[in-house]
């Protein structure tokens, strides 16, 4: 967590009647801190989001929210929060303008109307009546009337969904220039591309609870874990006996199509082994030569089926395997 604690929360519950849907999660996020609740549909996400936004109770646990009990906080914390939920409603009479103007003047600080008109890409529907907007349009007017307020703290639940390429992108630089100016960010996404692209940290939310917290990079131990190479034995590769590999529990060969898969802990030690096979042999090159870690959807899919028993594994890729 990098700045002072904006949201801390530990051992929360929340039941619906006798069901319960949270098992005492813990969260902690930092000042500026652009941080995702990832998790497949009915995980949790949006009732954890409405709980630390004061719309809904706990069961048990503790919660502070820019340093106040969300379940006690009055309007002027209520204030200093911006919120865009999955559906914001509409107000279809009224123009793009007016509306993002009505909800700057209940604010005590908002940002300028135009700058935010500007800023979420609105310009030009700015006098466009909401009703007429499309609906990646439409999502761009939710989040200008989430952050109107100049939040100190934002929870966007799915801020891109329905957008086109170019307007995630136009959001993902909003959200980090809000971040960059001390704005912590809070977003629920089943985009696995701007989890990586946009956030600091990420926790996995699965059946109620935490399963992994941390960078996107690292999560699931993906930066240490097995990395697969693959290469094409063309050439003076074809018919050369491929080199042994210490550790290596199978000898290694290419499959019948010349395809070379070898799946290891240490890449960067097999590499230096197979590039001096190569030379060896009369090659001076691996043709098609990869290096590949697990994705953050290869660990995040691989999390979910483990938790969830009845729901098998991803089926390994085709071909030869040889572990290093
Ligand atoms: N008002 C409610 N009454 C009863 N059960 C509810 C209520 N709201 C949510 N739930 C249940 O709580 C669980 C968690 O729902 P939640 O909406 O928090 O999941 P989510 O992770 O946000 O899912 P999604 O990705 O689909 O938005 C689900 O099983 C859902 O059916």
């Amino acid at each position: 967590m990098p700045g002072p604690e904006i949201i801390g929360v530990s051992g929360l519950r929340k039941s619906y009647g006798a069901v319960p849907v949270l098992h005492g999660v813990d969260l902690h996020v930092g000042r500026g801190e652009i941080f995702a609740l990832l998790g497949p549909n009915g995980a949790g996400k949006t009732t954890t989001q409405e709980i630390l936004t004061g719309f809904s109770s706990r069961s048990a646990g503790s919660v502070s929210v820019l340093g106040q009990d969300p379940a006690g906080a009055g309007p002027e914390w209520r204030a200093r929060l911006g919120i865009v939920p999955q559906d914001m409603g509409s107000f279809d009479e009224l123009s793009v303008k007016e509306v993002v103007a009505h909800f700057a003047s209940l604010y005590p600080d908002p940002f300028p109307v135009d700058t935010v008109i500007q800023r979420t890409g609105l310009g030009e529907k700015a006098n466009e009546r909401t009703g007429r907007l499309s609906g990646g349009q439409q999502r761009r007017l939710d989040i200008a009337l989430g952050i109107v307020g100049r939040p100190e703290l934002v929870f966007l639940d799915e801020p891109t969904t329905g957008l086109d390429p170019e307007a995630r992108r136009v959001t993902w630089e909003l959200i980090r220039e809000l971040a960059s100016d001390g704005t912590t960010v809070m977003l629920t996404t089943h985009y696995l591309d701007e989890v990586e692209a946009l956030c600091e940290r990420v926790a996995i939310l699965l059946k109620g609870k935490v399963a992994a917290l941390g960078a996107p990079g690292d999560i699931g131990g993906r930066a240490h874990g097995e990395a697969v190479i693959e290469f094409h034995a063309d050439g003076p590769l074809r018919d050369a006996q491929l080199p042994a590999l210490h550790n290596a529990g199978t000898p290694l060969a290419a499959g019948p199509d010349g395809q070379v898969r070898i799946s290891t802990a240490t890449p960067a030690a097999v590499l230096r082994v197979l590039l001096d096979w190569a030379v060896q042999v009369g090659s001076y090159d691996l043709p098609g030569l990869t290096v590949t870690r697990p994705t953050l959807e290869d660990v995040y899919l691989r999390m979910i089926a483990s938790a969830d028993a009845a729901t098998p594994a991803p089926a390994p890729a085709p071909g030869l395997e040889y572990i290093a």
